[in-house]
C-alpha cells in the first residue's frame, strides 16, 4: 500500500509504516502527480483535498490530522466513496492553554471580567468549563447547542457585550449559520470599545481588513493566531495587534501527536484491524515557587515568545512572508501541555485548586 503524507505530521512513519510504504513531503507541495498512485493520503490543514488533487488517483482513504476540515471537499470524497477521517478535539487542550496564556499576558486582571465564547465545541466548550471552574463570568454563543449543553448560552447580541471575546468556530460558508466574515465591519462596530478580541478558530471568521481599519477608532486589544489568506498574512495587521502568532494555538506536542494517532486509529478501523495501544510514559516536570495562576501559566507557556518570533521573522520580509510563516510552523518547538507540570510546595489552597482546574499536577 502506498501512503503519501504531509511531512509536518509527527510520528507519521512510526504510526503508518506497519501498513505500507510511507512517502512524506511538504503539505503545500502535495499535488495530483504525487498522489496518483497512492492508496492513502494523510494531510494537515494546508493541503487542499478536492477533485483537482484526487481525480484519477487510486486514493481510497484520506486522513487529516486536524480539527478543521475547511480544506477538504468532503462532498467530493463521499461521491467517490473515499473514506475520510479527521481528529476532532485532538488539540482542544492546547488551544485553551494558548487562550489562558494570551489573557494573562495581555490583560492580567481578566479573571474579573466577562468572557464571551463564540463556538462552544471541543475548544470553546473546554474553555467554558475551565473558566467556570475558575469562577469567571462567561456567556456563550453557539446556535447549534442547547442551554442544557451550555448553561450560559446567550444570543449573538449578548455575547458581543462581553469585554473579552474568544472565537472558536470552524470556517463555513453555507448552512444556517455560516461563519465566513461573521465578524464583518457592522458586527465589529457592535463590540465594546477597548474590548479584547481573540481569534483562534479560522482567520476568515473575522474580516481582517475591517478589523485593521477600525482598530484605531475602537482601541480594542487583539490576539490573532489565525489570519485571512494564510500564509500571506497582512503585515500592517500584525503590527497593529497585541499578540500575533502563526496558527500555532493547537501546536502543543500532545495535540499534534493526538492528531496523528487519531487518524491512525480511524485508518485501522477502516482496514478492519484492531488499533494498536500506546504505552507511552508521561514526562513530568517540576515547577516551584508559583505564587499566582498567571505566573504558573506563563512559566509553562508564554505566548509572547511566539509573538516576538513571528514579528522578528515576518516584518520586513517582503515577498517571502508566506515562506517565513510556514517555516515558523514547521520548526515550532516542542510545547508540553499543563498536565506535564507538577507544582511543588504550593501553600495556598485556592491557588492549588485553580491550578488543578487547569490540569496542573500537585505533589
Ligand atoms: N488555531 C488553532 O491552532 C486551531 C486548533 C484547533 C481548532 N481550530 C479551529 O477552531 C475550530 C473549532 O475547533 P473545535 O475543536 O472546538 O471544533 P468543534 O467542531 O468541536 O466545535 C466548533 C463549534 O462551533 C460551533 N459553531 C458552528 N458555527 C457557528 C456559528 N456560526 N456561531 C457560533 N458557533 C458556531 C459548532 O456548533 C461547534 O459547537 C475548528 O473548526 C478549527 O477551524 C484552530
Ligand atoms: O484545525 C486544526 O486542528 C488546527 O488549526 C491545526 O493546528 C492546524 O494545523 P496544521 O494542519 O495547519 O498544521
Amino acid at each position: 500500500m502506498k501512503i503519501v503524507a504531509d511531512e509536518n505530521m509527527p510520528l507519521v512513519r512510526e504510526l503508518f509504516s506497519p501498513y505500507g510504504e510511507v512517502t512524506t513531503c511538504p503539505g503545500r507541495e502535495i499535488d495530483s502527480q504525487q498522489v496518483k498512485d497512492a492508496d492513502v493520503l494523510l494531510v494537515r490543514s494546508i493541503t487542499r483535498v478536492n477533485a483537482a488533487l484526487l481525480e484519477g488517483s487510486r486514493v481510497r482513504f484520506v486522513g487529516s490530522a486536524t480539527v478543521g476540515v475547511d480544506h477538504v471537499d468532503q462532498h467530493y470524497l463521499e461521491g467517490r466513496n473515499i473514506a475520510f477521517a479527521n481528529a476532532p478535539g485532538c488539540n482542544a487542550n492546547a488551544v485553551v492553554q494558548y487562550v489562558l496564556s494570551a489573557l494573562f499576558r495581555v490583560r492580567p486582571d481578566w479573571l474579573r471580567q466577562t468572557v464571551g465564547i463564540v463556538g462552544c465545541g471541543n475548544v470553546g466548550g473546554r474553555l467554558y468549563r475551565t473558566l467556570k471552574a475558575l469562577g469567571v463570568d462567561c456567556r456563550c454563543y453557539d446556535p447549534f447547542l442547547t442551554v442544557e449543553q451550555i448553561p450560559d448560552k446567550c444570543s449573538f447580541e449578548e455575547v458581543l457585550d462581553a469585554s473579552i471575546l474568544c472565537l472558536h468556530t470552524p470556517l463555513t460558508s453555507s448552512g444556517p449559520h455560516p461563519t465566513y466574515h461573521l465578524f464583518d465591519e457592522q458586527v465589529l462596530r457592535r463590540f465594546s470599545p477597548g474590548g479584547l478580541l481573540l481569534n483562534a478558530g479560522r482567520g476568515a471568521v473575522v474580516d481582517n481588513a475591517a478589523l485593521l481599519e477600525l482598530l484605531p477608532e475602537y482601541a480594542w486589544q487583539v490576539v490573532l493566531d489565525v489570519w485571512e489568506n494564510e500564509p500571506t498574512v497582512s503585515l500592517p495587521l500584525l503590527q497593529a495587534v497585541n499578540i500575533g502568532t502563526p496558527h500555532i494555538a493547537g501546536y502543543s506536542w500532545d495535540g499534534k501527536i493526538n492528531g496523528s494517532r487519531m487518524v491512525r486509529d480511524a485508518f485501522c478501523d477502516w482496514l478492519g484491524e484492531s488499533q494498536p495501544c500506546s504505552s507511552e510514559k508521561t514526562e513530568i516536570i517540576d515547577l516551584i515557587q508559583m505564587s499566582s495562576l498567571g505566573k504558573a501559566v506563563l512559566a509553562v507557556y508564554d505566548v509572547a515568545g511566539d509573538d516576538r518570533q513571528m514579528r522578528a521573522e515576518l516584518l520586513g520580509k517582503g515577498e517571502s512572508i508566506g515562506m517565513a510563516f510556514d517555516q515558523l510552523r514547521k520548526s515550532y518547538p516542542q510545547r508540553l501541555e499543563f498536565q506535564h507540570y507538577r507544582v511543588r510546595g504550593c501553600s495556598d489552597r485556592t491557588l492549588e485548586q485553580q491550578l488543578a482546574a487547569l490540569g496542573f499536577r500537585s505533589g
